[in-house]
């Protein structure tokens, strides 16, 4: 991407701003006219007390002349004041109104991308924070600078290289000839910077997600007694990104004595041609003072060049994968115009097969059928697509191919919120939002009153233990037990109130107990609705109405319990061993003594 394209990408960002920028524009003209004053006044001071001395004047005679220049300063340096003001002013709200457009406009596309977009590896959760922040970062300092520094500082400099040429020709020459050779410098020093600014991003990124993959794995390195360990991926990892700011920072100081060197040289030319010119008598002995001054205003932009360049160079590096995510069109989830009233849940699923983003082949010419108002089971080993084939029924995910119909049209025709506004989702583990358990359990329908809220916290067993808590439903909701959050999943459902349901190991982290009472509570929500499980558990499975048994992908078998279970295929295996898993045998002995 070149700094051209930036510009223009960032034009919608910043023309709602054209009035700030008009008059920051405004003030930009007229600071590099203020700029030039203080040489025209030190010309003008030297050469008329240079002519006071010829004629042997004193203090006397020269009390005017300061009384002039001391207002012209004071003035001059009033008016700079607003001048400065006004354009840093201007530059910075610009600059944080077009920094907050940038953010919030990524936040509302990442938030309309399918889940493919957040299981590539390029968008971790560190990652894609690190590439927005970055982006807009380096965005915005682009438009900052652009207004602060560059706008300013090159009108300055246009208007005294204007100023130096009109006075002499060959000053004009010599100043305008330093400046290529300072350009083709900080062109070289950027060039060498932009490899290692590239690395730097990367590892920047890398350290971040590390230190937020370090502290969700906590509990587990220190179990294992790992902090060495991981300590020392940590120490590499910083190893690493110090020597690339070493590394910038080594080239940036060569360069900088490089340029300082050119610029001294561009003074000294300036003074031997001027001083030339005055015992020449073809100019007066303030013109010295004056080039110096102009020379100085023209290279000012110049000094600053390298950091411009810097900046503008981190906008290069950064602005790219920021705008790759604004661009991500593909990623958009697509949605059908299909608004259902209400849907029945009649899925039907005839040779849908599935590959990941990553090239994870999970699903192979998969038929299904799940009728509605009847529950359906899906058991199978671990990794055999189950949660997977859940994806699809919701539309996380389209099938690479196959026909996937839901109440007879296919499932791409629906509109995507309107779909999931009638599906509920209890999962294994259920996300707690920052908050309160009040505020956790209306997530499942926004505008629920406090009874509500209560009568399905109720439902889910989870009522009396919240009454238990000192804070109640103002309790953090992130401070409960796994089967709490849990219950919270449940009591959400219970609240959306969905026709259609999918349940992915629901008391997977529940005590017997509490198993045993969502299990009710669950039968209960079950009546008249669709629902699809998932579970490890037998007691979950053996009335479903259909039972569907995965094994790598495809569907191994099909039919009710009693089907299954007298075929003495791979139903059957799961079957036998969970009952021996559950020492059925010594527990039934158990109960029977009794
Ligand atoms: N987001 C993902 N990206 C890539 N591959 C994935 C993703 N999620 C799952 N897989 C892969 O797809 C396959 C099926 O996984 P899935 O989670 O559907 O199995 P499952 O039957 O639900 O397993 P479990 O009972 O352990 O939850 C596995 O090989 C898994 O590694």
């Amino acid at each position: 991407m070149s700094i051209w394209q930036i510009f223009q990408r960032l034009q919608p960002f910043v023309k709602p701003y054209y009035k700030q920028i008009t008059f920051a524009l405004f003030l930009t003209l007229l600071g590099a006219v203020t700029a030039q004053v203080n040489p025209w006044v030190l010309r003008y001071t030297v050469d008329t007390v240079q002519s006071m001395l010829d004629k042997n004047w004193g203090i006397m005679q020269g009390r005017d002349l300061l009384l002039r220049i001391s207002i012209i300063l004071f003035v001059k340096e009033i008016v700079n004041t607003f001048i400065v003001f006004g354009q840093r002013y201007f530059g910075e709200k610009i600059r944080i109104k077009v920094s907050s457009d940038l953010a919030q406009e990524a936040v509302s596309r990442i938030l309309t991308y399918n889940l493919s977009f957040y299981s590539d590896s390029d968008n971790q959760k560190g990652k894609l924070q690190t590439r927005i922040d970055r982006g807009v970062e380096s965005l915005t300092k682009l438009i900052q600078n652009f207004f602060i520094d560059i706008l300013p500082l090159f009108a300055n400099s246009i208007v005294a290289l204007a100023i130096m040429f009109s006075a002499n020709f060959y000053v004009g020459a010599i100043a305008l000839a330093i400046l290529p050779v300072y350009f083709w410098v900080s062109f070289k020093q950027a060039g060498e910077l932009q490899g290692v600014r590239r690395k730097l991003k990367t590892q920047r990124e890398n350290k971040s997600s590390g230190l937020i993959n370090l502290i969700e794995s906590i509990i587990v390195i220190k179990s294992f007694v790992r902090e060495k360990f991981e300590g020392r991926k940590q120490y590499k990892t910083q190893m690493e990104l110090m020597e690339s700011q070493l590394k910038t920072r080594r080239t940036n100081f060569t360069y900088d004595g490089i340029k300082s060197f050119v610029e001294q040289i561009g003074v000294v030319l300036i003074i031997i041609l001027t001083a030339y010119l005055v015992l020449d008598h073809q100019m007066s002995i303030g013109a010295i003072m004056f080039h110096i001054l102009l020379f100085n205003n023209v290279s000012a932009p110049i000094r600053q060049l390298h950091r411009i360049y810097d900046e503008m160079n981190d906008a290069l590096t950064y602005s790219e994968g920021f705008f790759d995510i604004l661009d991500a069109d593909n990623a958009k989830e697509r949605s059908g115009d299909f608004t259902p009233e209400s849907i029945q849940g009649d899925y039907v699923l005839h040779n849908v097969s599935f590959t990941y983003p990553n090239g994870t082949k999970a699903l192979f010419n998969i038929d299904v059928t799940i009728k509605s108002g009847q529950t359906t089971a899906l058991v199978g080993l671990s990794g055999a697509g189950k949660s997977t084939l859940i994806n699809l029924l919701i539309g996380f995910y389209a099938p690479d191919s196959g026909t996937l119909l839901l109440d007879g049209l296919s499932l791409s025709a629906y509109n995507l919120p309107a779909l999931r506004n009638e599906i509920g989702m209890v999962l294994q583990k259920n996300h707690i939002f920052k908050g309160s358990i009040a505020e956790n359990i209306r997530y499942g329908q926004m505008d629920a009153s406090m009874e509500d809220l209560m009568a399905a916290a109720k439902k889910a067993y989870l009522h009396d233990q919240i009454m238990e808590l000192p804070a109640k439903y103002e309790t953090d909701a992130q401070m409960l037990s796994g089967g709490q959050q849990q219950r919270i999943a449940i009591a959400r459902l219970f609240l959306k109130n969905p026709p259609v349901i999918f349940l992915d190991e629901p008391t997977a982290s529940l005590d017997a107990i509490a198993t045993e009472q969502i299990k009710n509570s669950l039968d209960a929500i079950k009546k008249g609705r669709t629902v699809v499980i998932i579970s490890h558990s037998l007691s979950q499975i053996l009335d479903s109405d259909q039972i569907y048994v995965m094994k790598k992908g495809h569907i191994e078998e099909s039919g009710t319990h009693t089907e299954l279970y007298e075929k003495e295929g791979l139903y059957r295996e799961i079957f036998d061993a969970s009952a021996r898993s559950l020492n059925l045998d010594k527990m039934i002995e158990l109960i029977a003594k009794e």
